[in-house]
């Protein structure tokens, strides 16, 4: 059976240098549904309405990933990303929509897709914690059929790869969070696959976990991988990611480069300030900022609030900011200058405002 596509990731194969774009990855049009409520056997031998709502958790969705590029997508609770990643992994039927891997299609064909696919769900419950590092990957590399005179060789690279070497034979009862979540990506690269999926591989590591990690991606990358992965850390998609991709209530809101996705807040610079509001109201300062500045960002504390305010130049926003706040019985207690981010991007796409800030930037 032809493999299309088949080149191992960790062979050293060069694809980022490639001239030319090569989809690895293909979502197109990708929809699942969901039933939520229940329905029990009573209700339908009696043959009561079915009064199930039904949820689109992903709704249209078409993206691609080529060789030696890392998506991230992003988007809020909810959003639909690891639906979506568990489409991709073979381990949900979508309700409508195609998927393919390296020309494969992942649901006409999900054994032969599987190989090209790395996949590392969130939480860390994919590897055995009463075996050893190496049992884990021996155990994982037999089940992705690695040829049995191979596996030493691939569990050593493995292991190498994501620095566990000198713990393989611990158990994994003893591993770190970090050398869990790293074990859990030296199994989803145990195959060697061009495609990698990682739901929230960071989450709960502390942050020279979270650098090595990103740095073991770069490398794949490097390598010609083509990796999506689903992550809430904004900080984390922007220093890694060359394309994002926001998912909000299941559609796609946004896709491209973190530069073009900065456009799309109305200011290149921002300045947080928090307010005090003597005897108002946090609402009412909340929607008085709301109604006199670019706002992104709003938290209501419990004596202030805390907004983002766009702007092309911090210094002139701050040379006319204490006027206007005194006009208006308000007083910043700080302010703190910076650039545009991720995470305005993220606030200005889904609209969300922590503490029940309203507004919209204007
Ligand atoms: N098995 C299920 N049955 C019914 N609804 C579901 C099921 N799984 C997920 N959902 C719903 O589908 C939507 C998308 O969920 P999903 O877990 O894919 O989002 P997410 O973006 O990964 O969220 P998070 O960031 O919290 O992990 C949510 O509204 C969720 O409640």
């Amino acid at each position: 059976m032809t493999e299309p596509g088949r080149t191992g990731v960790l062979d050293g194969h060069q694809g980022s240098s490639a001239p030319h774009r090569e989809s690895m990855l293909a979502i197109e049009d990708v929809a699942k549904d969901y039933l939520r409520g229940r329905r029990t056997l009573v209700q339908r031998l009696r043959g009561a309405p079915d009064q199930r709502a039904v949820v689109h958790a992903v709704d249209e969705v078409s993206l691609a990933v080529d060789r030696g590029e890392v998506v991230g997508m992003l988007g809020p609770n909810g959003a639909g990303k690891s639906t979506l990643v568990k489409i991709i992994a073979t381990l949900l039927v979508p309700t409508r929509g195609s998927v393919r891997v390296c020309d494969v299609d992942v649901l006409a064909h999900p054994r032969q897709a599987r190989r090209h696919l790395g996949v590392m769900l969130a939480g860390d419950r994919g590897v055995y914690w009463k075996l050893t590092g190496r049992e884990n990957l021996e155990y994982f590399a037999a089940l992705h059929f690695v040829p049995s005179s191979q596996i030493r060789r691939r569990v050593g690279e493995a292991l190498e790869e994501v620095r566990l070497t000198g713990s393989a034979d611990e158990y994994v009862e003893r591993y770190s969070t970090g050398m869990r979540q790293r074990l859990n990506l030296a199994r989803a690269l145990i195959h060697e696959p061009e495609v990698l999926l990682l739901d929230e591989p960071t989450s709960g590591l502390d942050p020279v976990s979270g650098a090595e990690f990103r740095r073991i991606v770069r490398g794949l990358r490097q390598r010609g991988a083509a990796v999506l992965i689903a992550t809430h850390d904004l900080a984390e998609a922007e220093d890694l990611c060359d394309r994002i991709a926001v998912l909000d209530r299941g559609r796609i809101a946004f896709q491209g480069s973190v530069d073009e996705a900065k456009t799309l807040v109305p200011g290149s610079s921002v300045l947080t300030v928090e307010v005090e509001g003597g005897d108002q109201d946090t609402a009412e300062v909340a929607a008085w900022l709301s109604a006199h500045f670019r706002v992104g960002l709003v938290e209501r504390h419990e004596r202030s609030v805390r907004a983002r305010l766009y702007c092309e130049s911090t210094s002139d926003l701050m040379a006319e900011l204490p006027g206007k706040l005194h006009a208006a019985g308000l007083r910043a207690i700080r302010t703190e200058a910076g650039r545009v981010s991720l995470t305005d991007v993220f606030f200005s796409i889904t609209d969300r405002r922590a503490g029940g800030g309203h507004g919209h930037p204007q």
